[in-house]
């Protein structure tokens, strides 16, 4: 009897990145018996959200950290595409010997690359394996990828100061400003990085990108449409995080309890991703904002990073309580009851889950977005970096299953504002649009997802491929 196939992943460290890609494991698992080794990168030991992560994976999806590589050389205010792109090449020799002896012992039927890892891919073609990507953000955004290399070519200032809408075809029409954060400054490492990304897509033998047609119909159209130079497109999304045994262990889930004795869609959940966070202003903005709302909440609060607000995406250790520190005077005692702040980390999938949560603030990393469309739970766009503008423009102006709070003159988010918005979103009729419209989403993610539907089906034939190779 032959062998069960069984392929390696190449994810790069953060959480954003992991967490869908094993996803994608556990669904290949589940449905074709399809194994999985994840070769991990590292810049230092795995961290406790890692780690408890990986630990609580089931036996057929195995795990294999490599040794650090060290960032010591690099500037403070280094980008994070040019360290993840890093994490790859300077791991490459520890790669190749983790899939040259995977490949011996276990027959590599493909492997999975993460969208910044693509340095990889002659790695796989040594050994003849063939090279995936897995696109954890969305197709408009995957479009806008395709596309960088002509818009380099064609567009000769920096992108934020092109007057008009870029025309991209698949993307919606878009300003440069809101593009994703590595190609807002033309000379920086980080955006040189992106575009050699870009530009080795084509050699891919085939890109898996988390959506599908119902939430964004222009941009699946045009990736499934054949054409020279362009790798065959596989939307299977949403997939998103699926409760495991171990997540009552894990110690915060005082929240979840919390969660349970509040009203059914009571609660506004905040969160900003695996490592988003605002300057100490903006917490108390955000905080005093919460307050005037008088609307229930649950907020994941990190401590205040006033240098980048994605400094903290590579580890989420810090151990200090931001609690005592960083909230305004007496907020967490005028609010008790109506509102619970947690530390560093929440369950965010079982909070999304869950029915008292009515809600979600969110800086728009596209996991959210999918963790909330699945659930059927509105939307406050708030992005900070990465391709989160992005996401925004598209959620408020074209889904319209978001509102977005304005940006001040001086660059922070005011308390009033987020009150309005928060308001509005939770009691008023422009908030029942809104959940009216993600509900009618949530069919359809949950239609794509059956049995017959139509991500289901792109996996089926994603994983025939490989079972016969
Ligand atoms: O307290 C927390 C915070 C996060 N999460 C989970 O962590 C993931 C976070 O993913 P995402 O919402 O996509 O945010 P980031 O971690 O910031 O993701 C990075 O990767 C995404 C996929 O490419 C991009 O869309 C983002 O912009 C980029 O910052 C989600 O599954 C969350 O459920 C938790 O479980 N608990």
């Amino acid at each position: 009897m032959a062998a069960a196939p069984h392929i390696a992943i190449l994810p790069t460290p953060g959480m954003g990145h992991l967490i869908p890609l094993t996803h994608f494991a556990q669904k290949l698992h589940h449905r074709h018996r399809i194994s999985t080794t994840f070769i991990i990168p590292t810049n230092g030991p795995l961290s406790t959200a890692q780690n408890t992560f990986l630990s609580a994976l089931p036996p057929a999806i195995d795990y294999l950290p490599l040794p650090p590589i060290s960032f010591d050389d690099m500037p403070k205010d280094v980008k994070i595409e040019t360290l993840i792109s890093l994490t790859i090449t300077r791991s490459l020799s520890s790669i190749r010997e983790a899939v040259k002896s995977l490949h011996e012992t276990k027959n590599l039927s493909a492997m999975v690359f993460d969208l910044f890892a693509t340095d990889g891919f002659e790695i796989a073609r040594e050994f003849n394996i063939p090279c995936y990507i897995f696109y954890p953000s969305n197709a408009t955004v995957l479009s806008l990828f395709l596309h960088l290399p002509k818009l380099d070519e064609t567009v000769s200032s920096e992108y934020r100061d092109v007057k008009e809408k870029l025309q991209i075809p698949g993307s919606i029409p878009i300003y440069g400003r809101d593009l994703l954060d590595p190609v807002q400054d033309r000379n920086n490492d980080a955006y040189k990085w992106v575009l050699h990304h870009a530009k080795r897509y084509t050699l891919a033998d085939g890109i898996m990108v988390n959506s599908f047609k119902e939430l964004e119909p222009i941009a699946i159209e045009f990736l499934e449409k054949e054409e020279e130079g362009k790798p065959t497109v596989y939307p299977i999304g949403p997939l998103i995080q699926m409760g495991s045994s171990k997540d009552e262990e894990l110690p915060v889930s005082s929240s979840l309890n919390w969660l349970k004795n509040q009203p059914i869609s009571s609660v506004l959940y905040v969160s900003f991703g695996s490592g988003g966070t605002l300057s100490h202003k903006q917490i108390i903005e955000l905080a005093l904002g919460l307050e005037m709302s008088e609307q229930r909440f649950l907020w994941v609060l990190r401590c205040p990073n006033d240098q980048s607000s994605s400094a903290t995406y590579f580890k989420i250790k810090d151990s200090s309580d931001p609690l005592a520190y960083y909230l305004p005077e007496g907020f967490l005692e005028r609010t008790t009851g109506r509102g619970l702040v947690v530390p560093l980390w929440a369950p965010q999938a079982q909070i999304l889950a869950h029915e008292s949560t009515g809600a979600f603030l969110t800086h728009c990393g596209w996991n959210s977005i999918l963790e909330s469309v699945v659930n059927g739970v509105p939307l406050i766009a708030w992005p900070l970096y990465a391709e989160q503008r992005t996401n925004a423009v598209m959620l408020h102006e074209h889904v319209k299953v978001a509102l977005r709070p304005k940006v001040g003159e001086d660059g922070l988010v005011g308390r009033v504002e987020i009150a309005n918005v928060v308001k509005s979103l939770m009691e008023g009729e422009e908030g029942k649009g809104i959940r009216n419209r993600m509900r009618v989403l949530k069919d359809s993610a949950a239609k794509v997802l059956g049995e017959d539907g139509s991500s289901t089906r792109t996996l089926d034939e994603l994983a025939n491929k490989w079972k016969s190779t």
